[in-house]
């Protein structure tokens, strides 16, 4: 993975974060006082002493962290009210500590008690929420989101209570806060759907872990940022030329439906490949070629005729799938594109022709292993493929079914939306969340198969190239803003590297000023 690339920790990794952290000398409560100063800094930000402030605290060290914002914010001027869920004197270790250092009253947790709070510090339940949220616990976190209506506004500790950290999921029934106070690293559930509509604006503190744990934890998912993009897109070399930029072919659907292709074509041209070929039916020869100026067009006529043309080892990387058509013709198209030395992304009728055999699919990819290969399927085409796996049906989220699905198939599998999962076969992976909501649009998926294929063209691999393609992709439609249609995506490409590439360029989002 590069290494700037910023990770992500589940539960359990960032469980054991603490424990290296505190094997190595600092103790958990100095971690925990500086987790509630982090929180009742939040809290300070935004709202004036003399602000009422309810911190409603758990059973655990979430519940901990809550007790120390509690106390440095009455010590700052806040009118502080404690609300413990459960008893005093079942609290402990660190929390226990955290508690005994709060002087005022602890009220026993009950929803009419958030009455005129101006702000709700959330301290229930974070990363050791481990099942379904019910009983009084449900009707305060009930309680927190109906003061929310009410103008109150809610901060996290970690994360809004009901979200699992590892997985997004809502258990039961979940806080929607305005910010959420988060340690060290970020978590997969403050990332993936439908965690991230939950935690509100995300603060990433520091409480004293060191980096250097990492090393140790190996997490196995990050974030897809601009350092990684940076880090993945190939640089053209001063004693390169277009041959050495690689030779993407893309297969073009018949005369009615030539724009997918064409549109993926152009996007892999804009990634930087050298040269862009279309592989048109010979009926849509016409239309292809009328409408295309540095993309080349090439007649190739069934799945024959494009075994013949990827002889030529040039062609380095082959994309197919969109306008392509659902049957057996593209069923051989693709087996075609994928018995040979190249890099192949597979996406939309190429994926969804193999819905009633995926494992004749999965055959003809497990023959490349090794091969750069990415399949990019939207949840429909995802499930049509994947979704008759038992190991992707029992995954408990979105990031562990892409990754079932990456294993069954020995490809790198990009499971598009706007939490847009990357998985590679040894459980490395990626989640962009950059893509503003109107990408949403037709023919947005064909250019993303397009920038993949030209960044594979390019020798980049196909981990690398999907993630960062699907950064690019969010980052041009960014770029474009609302009213975009897919054909902007592709012109919006050169200021999107501009920007990636420029040193003194802030990226467009954090100008903006937010991680959201
Ligand atoms: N480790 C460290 O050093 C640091 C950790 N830090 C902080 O600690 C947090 C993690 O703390 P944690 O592991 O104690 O878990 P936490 O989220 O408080 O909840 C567990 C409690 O809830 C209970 N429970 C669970 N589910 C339930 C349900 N559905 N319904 C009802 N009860 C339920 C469960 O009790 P059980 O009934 O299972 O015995 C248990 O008592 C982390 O998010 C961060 O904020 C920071 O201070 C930095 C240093
Ligand atoms: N709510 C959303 N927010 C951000 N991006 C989205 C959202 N929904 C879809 N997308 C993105 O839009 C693109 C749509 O691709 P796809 O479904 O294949 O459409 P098409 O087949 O029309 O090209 C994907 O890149 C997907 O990740
Ligand atoms: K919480």
């Amino acid at each position: 993975m590069p290494a700037a690339a910023s990770a992500l920790l589940t539960t359990v990794e960032m469980g054991e974060a603490d424990r290296l952290t505190i094997a190595s000398g600092t103790p958990g409560i100095v971690l925990m006082e500086n987790a509630g100063r982090a929180v009742a800094d939040a809290v300070a930000r935004r709202d004036p002493p003399g602000s009422r402030v309810a911190v409603v605290a758990g059973p655990g060290n979430n519940g901990g962290d809550g007790f120390v914002a509690a106390r440095l914010l009455a010590e700052r001027g806040f009118r502080v009210t404690l609300l413990l869920v459960g008893s005093p004197d079942r609290l402990k270790g660190d929390a226990a500590a955290a508690a005994a250092r709060w002087t005022g009253p602890v009220v026993p947790a009950a929803p009419e008690a958030l009455a005129g709070a101006h702000v709700v510090v959330d301290a229930l339940f974070g990363a050791g929420l481990d099942r379904p949220v019910e009983g009084l616990p449900r009707a305060m976190i009930e309680a927190m989101n109906a003061a929310a209506g009410q103008g109150a506004r809610v901060v996290a500790v970690d994360l809004p209570s009901g979200i699992n950290g590892t997985t997004g999921a809502v258990m039961g029934v979940a806080v929607t806060a305005e910010e959420s106070v988060t340690f060290f690293r970020g978590k997969p559930g403050h990332w993936l759907l439908p965690g991230r509509l939950h935690r509100g604006r995300l603060t990433v503190a520091d409480i004293g872990i060191p980096d250097a744990v990492l090393a140790t934890v190996r997490p196995r998912c990050v974030l897809v940022d601009a350092d990684f993009a940076r880090e993945a897109v190939p640089v053209p070399r001063l004693a390169g030329h277009k041959y050495s930029r690689g030779h993407a072919v893309v297969v073009s659907g018949g005369a009615s439906t030539t724009g997918a292709a064409r549109l993926a074509a152009r996007a892999a041209l804009r990634a930087g490949a050298g040269l862009v070929t279309l592989a048109s039916p010979p009926d849509a020869m016409a239309v292809v070629a009328a409408a295309s100026l540095a993309v080349m067009v090439r007649a190739v006529d069934g799945a024959a005729a494009l075994a013949d043309l990827l002889a030529d080892a040039r062609f380095n990387a082959v994309a197919l799938g969109p306008g392509l058509g659902v049957g057996a013709a593209t069923r051989d198209l693709v087996l075609a594109a994928l018995a040979g030395p190249r890099a192949v992304v597979l996406d939309a009728d190429a994926l969804t022709s193999f819905s009633g055999a995926p494992e004749d699919l999965f055959a003809a990819l497990r023959k490349r292993a090794g091969q750069a290969t990415v399949l990019t399927p939207h949840d429909g085409e995802f499930s049509r493929l994947f979704g008759h796996l038992d190991a992707v049906r029992e995954a408990p989220s979105k990031l562990d079914r892409t990754r079932a699905a990456a294993r069954a198939a020995a490809a790198v599998v990009l499971c598009k939306g706007a939490d847009t999962v990357i998985a590679d076969l040894d459980g490395r992976a990626a989640i962009n969340t950059n893509a503003p909501a109107h990408l949403a649009t037709a023919g947005a998926g064909d250019v993303l198969t397009g920038i993949i294929a030209g960044l594979c063209a390019q020798g980049a691999g196909a981990f690398e190239a999907a993630a960062a393609a699907a950064w690019l992709h969010g980052a041009a439609a960014t770029e474009v803003g609302p009213g975009l249609i897919a054909e902007d995506l592709s012109e919006a490409m050169p200021s999107v590297y501009a920007r990636l590439f420029d040193p003194l360029a802030a990226p467009r989002a954090a100008r903006a000023g937010g991680l959201r």
